[in-house]
């Protein structure tokens, strides 16, 4: 690679700067950004482009109906809950969901954390205003703080240092988890230990009885099973920072392309997918594979144009649309995206989001979904690609291997009361562990029939 194109290369990546980039904090200060920027720079790389490669090509296994991507986690990640315990759980629920995947659609799952960056989100207010006081809204931990005081709302580039040293640390516990035994198919039954007497952790113990049975009767005909010991866990966040994801962008030293070393995987949100917007630019110039949220006003016209932005090449895994229609309007809108998506043969894969279209306010006013719009939003992705004959690649979630009550409904029937007992989140809400187990189920009976 030669040296004027590493160059070029560079100077490209501030193409964006001259466009509009909505949702970004307003910085206060400046010296402050840009020592924090500085840092940044400085800073070694979170992951490396190797190993976004490596998810491109897991990615295009998706697109061709070979894999299922299954990417969850917090809608907002925190400092304060980035402890190997609350961690660990969340991969114990997305390994669990895998191998209900895996043994029943008998397809292998690619399997990636919304963690380990998930620190910024997009807001639909500014300001929020309690008691007559108004603060600027809580954009996520690498931006400002959730407590409601002047001092804690005031946007901080120094957050966006310890965002990626807790990023970094983040990483490391899940390599530890996914590397070092515990993500072991033959300990499918400790994942669920300790858990009580709900259908879906039934179910998942006669699963994953089959499949040690299954183990112990391949180990005595002689197959070796310690490539089983390890699993492949990548980690993706929505790159809505754009001081973060340009500062975290570094220069591949073999082929000379850039790659944003913030995460693997980076996606564009509903509310930055402007085709003429700073996000889609700069992610333009970056060589992960990428999302883009697609809401139910995308049009066919629209979602070709981006596709021809973010992937001329038609490069199978660069690109994956997900899906966030809502199940009121799934049917009525994925058909002609899907559709148009055929004709141009574009190489996206698909995934649906059931989480971000079907959010309401309950009677008691927490910001909360029906499990069963939740699931027939899935229902209504598969019935959509069937129908047209593409094909439907992964699930998107908003989830915790926490006991929370956020999401209303599922086999233990949270209802509006009953929202109260642990709603934790600071954003949106997430299925806990056993909903999460049981959407599992529904999706792997969804794929044996795709
Ligand atoms: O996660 C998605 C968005 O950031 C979130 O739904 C916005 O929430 P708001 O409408 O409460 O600002
Ligand atoms: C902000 C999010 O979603 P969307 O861009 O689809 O609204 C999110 O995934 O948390
Ligand atoms: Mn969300």
């Amino acid at each position: 690679m030669s040296i004027d194109s590493t160059l070029a290369n560079r100077n490209d990546l501030e193409s964006f700067r001259s466009l509009e980039a909505r949702q970004q904090p307003t910085w206060p200060d400046k010296d402050e950004l840009a020592r924090a920027c500085s840092t940044l720079r400085a800073s070694a790389p979170i992951v490396v482009p190797a190993a976004a490669d490596k998810l491109r090509e897991r990615l295009a296994a998706v697109a061709r109906g070979e894999a299922f991507l299954l990417q969850g986690g917090d809608c907002a990640e925190t400092f304060a809950e980035a402890d190997a315990n609350r961690i660990g759980n969340k991969i114990r629920t997305i390994l669990q969901m895998a191998v209900v995947l895996t043994h029943g659609a008998s397809m292998p799952v690619v399997k990636m954390g919304r963690m380990a960056g998930q620190f910024a989100k997009p807001r639909s207010s500014d300001m929020e205003t309690r008691g007559g006081i108004e603060l600027p809204a809580y954009r996520g931990d690498m931006v400002n703080g959730f407590d409601f005081t002047d001092e804690s709302r005031r946007p901080d580039p120094g957050r966006m240092v310890e965002g990626y040293r807790i990023s970094s640390a983040t990483l490391n516990v899940i390599s530890a988890f996914t590397g070092g035994g515990f993500a072991d198919l033959r300990r499918v039954h400790e994942w669920n230990a300790g858990f009580l007497k709900n259908p879906a952790y039934k179910r998942y113990e006669r699963t994953a009885k089959e499949i040690d049975r299954a183990i112990r009767f391949m180990t005595a005909c002689g197959v070796d099973f310690e490539a089983l010991r390890t699993v492949d866990f990548f980690v993706g966040h929505e790159a809505l920072l754009l001081d973060y994801e340009h500062s975290l962008t570094r220069i591949d030293s073999r082929s000379g392309r850039p790659y944003d070393t913030s995460a693997h995987f980076l996606w564009i949100g509903e509310r930055t997918r402007q085709l003429d917007g700073a996000h889609v630019e700069f992610l333009s110039k970056v060589s992960n594979p990428l999302g883009v949220k697609l809401g139910p006003t995308t049009t066919p016209q629209d979602m070709v144009a981006l596709a021809d932005k973010l992937d001329p090449a038609r490069e199978p895994g660069r690109l994956t649309f997900i899906a966030r229609m809502g199940a009121s309007k799934v049917r009525e809108v994925l058909p002609h995206l899907l559709e148009a998506a055929k004709r141009e043969g574009l190489a996206a894969a698909w995934a649906t989001d059931p989480m971000h279209g079907n959010t309401i306010t309950s009677s008691s006013g927490f910001k909360t979904r029906r499990f069963s719009d939740v699931m027939d939003e899935v229902v209504g992705f598969f019935e959509v690609h069937r129908a047209i004959g593409t094909v439907p690649g992964g699930l998107h979630m908003e989830l915790t291997g926490d006991d929370v009550t956020e999401v209303l409904g599922g086999a233990e029937e949270i209802d509006d009361a009953g929202l109260a007992e642990r709603y934790e989140t600071l954003v949106d809400p997430r299925l806990n562990h056993q909903q999460s187990l049981e959407l599992a189920f529904l999706v792997a009976e969804m794929l044996v029939g795709a």
